[in-house]
């Protein structure tokens, strides 16, 4: 039967990534990605971006809304602290499956909690499930129409507190119209946009970053 694309990512992650080193995996996706097959992986233009924010907020407890094939669980993994945990929820199986074996690959599995479900069902249960008292990261990358459904869900669970940070991924492409003119108008955000361009390509995207002030 025919592979599927984050199939024939995994066999590249496979092929030329060194296991247990979560930077050879990165190079080997964006490579994949670049010579092969683009896939909708954050990319390294804008995974710089997410590794300057992960690095300066030092988080101890991270959300990932929206997995895909790990690429950005693993950025995100490789630069947590000791004991510092990442819950990254995907909704696709199939996504799900090849994602586990990207991040088992990269070694970063013990910091990874990966939850095949969506953001609707499981932002609610976070707390009573996997003892989350507040998420001191955010990354935004999963359906652009749920960006802002989603980070109002999290309000309402009590799931952000002051200095929380969230980082939404393709806020120009796709687009999530809605969840910008909420969070850069809100008294509760400060907001800043990182002009960069679509994985792989050279389409104009960006991620923004907002400051939950509590
Ligand atoms: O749409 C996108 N990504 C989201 C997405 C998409 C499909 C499936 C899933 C299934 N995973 C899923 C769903 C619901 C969920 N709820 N909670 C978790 C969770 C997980 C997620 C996307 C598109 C483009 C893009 C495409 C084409 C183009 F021309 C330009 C740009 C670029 C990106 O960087 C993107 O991120
Ligand atoms: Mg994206």
């Amino acid at each position: 039967t025919q592979s599927t694309r984050p199939q024939r990512l995994l066999a590249a992650v496979h092929k030329k990534a060194t296991r247990g080193n979560p930077r050879s995996v990165v190079k080997a996706i964006d490579e994949f990605c670049n010579q092969n097959e683009w896939a909708m992986n954050v990319g390294n233009e804008k995974g710089e971006i997410l590794d300057s924010v992960v690095s300066e907020t030092n988080p101890g407890c991270v959300l990932e809304l929206g997995t895909y094939c790990g690429y950005s669980t693993v950025r995100i993994a490789s630069l947590l602290p000791p004991h510092a945990q990442l819950i990254t929820l995907e909704f696709n199986p199939d996504n799900a499956a090849v994602a586990r074996q990207v991040i088992a690959w990269a070694g970063v599995a013990e910091k990874v909690r990966l939850v095949e479900g969506e953001s609707g069902e499981w932002i609610p249960k976070m707390k009573e499930q996997f003892g989350v008292k507040t998420f001191d990261l955010v990354f935004l990358d999963h359906w652009k129409n749920r960006y802002l459904l989603d980070t109002k869900l999290m309000e309402e669970c009590g799931l952000l507190k002051k200095g929380s940070v969230l980082l939404a991924d393709n806020v120009v492409c796709p687009g999530a119209p809605d969840y910008l003119e909420y969070i850069r108008n809100s008294p509760q955000y400060k907001s800043q946009f990182f002009k960069s361009h679509l994985e792989y390509t050279k389409a104009e995207d960006g991620l923004e970053k907002s400051v939950f002030l509590g």
